[in-house]
């Protein structure tokens, strides 16, 4: 028979998706930030879950309202200093709220070309990657996730893929020029909260997307392990990236059947499966940080 007291194990709360958009408006010229955020708290709310005293919950619903207050009252910015001001608002506000979890999506827009110049107040959605962002309080300790995902990206040529084992169940054909693609989502770790965010996080995606453009691949692995080096390299605040790859198949299409030739230039794009080439990049011997990752599914 089982023993011993049955209590309220880790537990956070509070308003998931929160889309905000703000139109900073100070002249003519107009600009647009598009977000999607999630704010949750962490503390003391055993009361609450055994009881239903709700008199330290901070409903769900505050949450939420002090998300679009704090959008006109401080202005985002960057989604990485906007979630650093609502945590630390969180946290000094109510002694019982000890950390939380805030985190955001940033929805890119363009402006539309009216008569070949760039529209004032008319928009597009760049059809492009979404920026994401999580950070985490605990006591003294905060930690800032920053990334991309939905970063469609796509080498016509500059691919090979041989060498691998064969057995009885191996199939696939060796290549020397593949199509080679994929959506990146990529996670990389701050050390600091001191961060030009925005310059950093275009600075790090441009990295990323070069060297995805320039190495010449043998395997998506080495393409990303490539991609994840070059970001250490070159920002000494990063303390590691991890990288989440489908290997989007292109497969050549047969059109002997219909008498024709086709040296590489018409493919089946399938859609699944996929290959699902997932990996992290880190410095030997820095201090690992598990509990910035907790909170992050889909990597091992
Ligand atoms: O870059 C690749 N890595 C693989 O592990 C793999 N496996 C496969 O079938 N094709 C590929 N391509």
């Amino acid at each position: 028979m089982a023993t011993g007291d049955i209590v309220l194990g880790p537990n956070q709360y509070g308003k998931a998706e929160n889309r905000l958009v703000r139109i900073t408006r100070d002249t003519d010229r107009h600009e647009i930030e598009d977000l999607n955020v999630t704010s949750q708290l962490r503390g003391d709310f055993v009361a609450c879950h055994v009881e239903g005293d709700n008199s330290q919950v901070v409903a769900t619903d505050t949450q939420k309202n002090t998300v679009y207050a704090f959008a006109q009252q401080h202005g985002i910015g960057s989604p990485e200093q906007f979630l650093l001001t609502l945590g630390e608002h969180f946290v000094t506000s109510f002694d019982w709220v000890c950390g939380g979890r805030w985190e955001a999506e940033l929805y890119a827009w363009e402006r539309i070309a009216v008569d070949g110049r760039p529209h004032d107040h008319s928009f597009v959605r760049t059809g492009r990657e979404v920026r994401t962002t999580v950070v985490q309080k605990d006591g003294d300790q905060t930690w800032v996730l920053a990334g991309f995902k939905d970063a469609t990206v796509l080498k016509s040529t500059g691919s090979e893929f041989h060498g691998f084992p064969r057995d009885r169940y191996t199939t696939l054909r060796e290549t020397t020029d593949r199509i080679l693609a994929t959506s990146v989502t990529a996670w990389w770790r701050y050390t600091s909260t001191d961060v030009d965010w925005n310059a950093r996080y275009e600075a790090i995606k441009a990295v990323l997307l070069e060297t995805f453009a320039s190495v010449h691949s043998l395997a998506l692995q080495q393409t990303i392990f490539a991609m994840g080096r070059a970001v250490l390299e070159q920002f000494d605040d990063v303390a590691e990236i991890r990288l989440s790859c489908p290997n989007k198949h292109h497969f050549l299409v047969d059109l002997e059947p219909f008498g024709l030739d086709n040296p590489n230039e018409v493919f089946f794009a399938a859609d699944r499966p996929y290959g699902l080439i997932q990996a992290t990049v880190q410095r030997e011997g820095a201090p690992q940080a598990p509990q910035a990752w907790a909170t992050v599914p889909g990597f091992c």
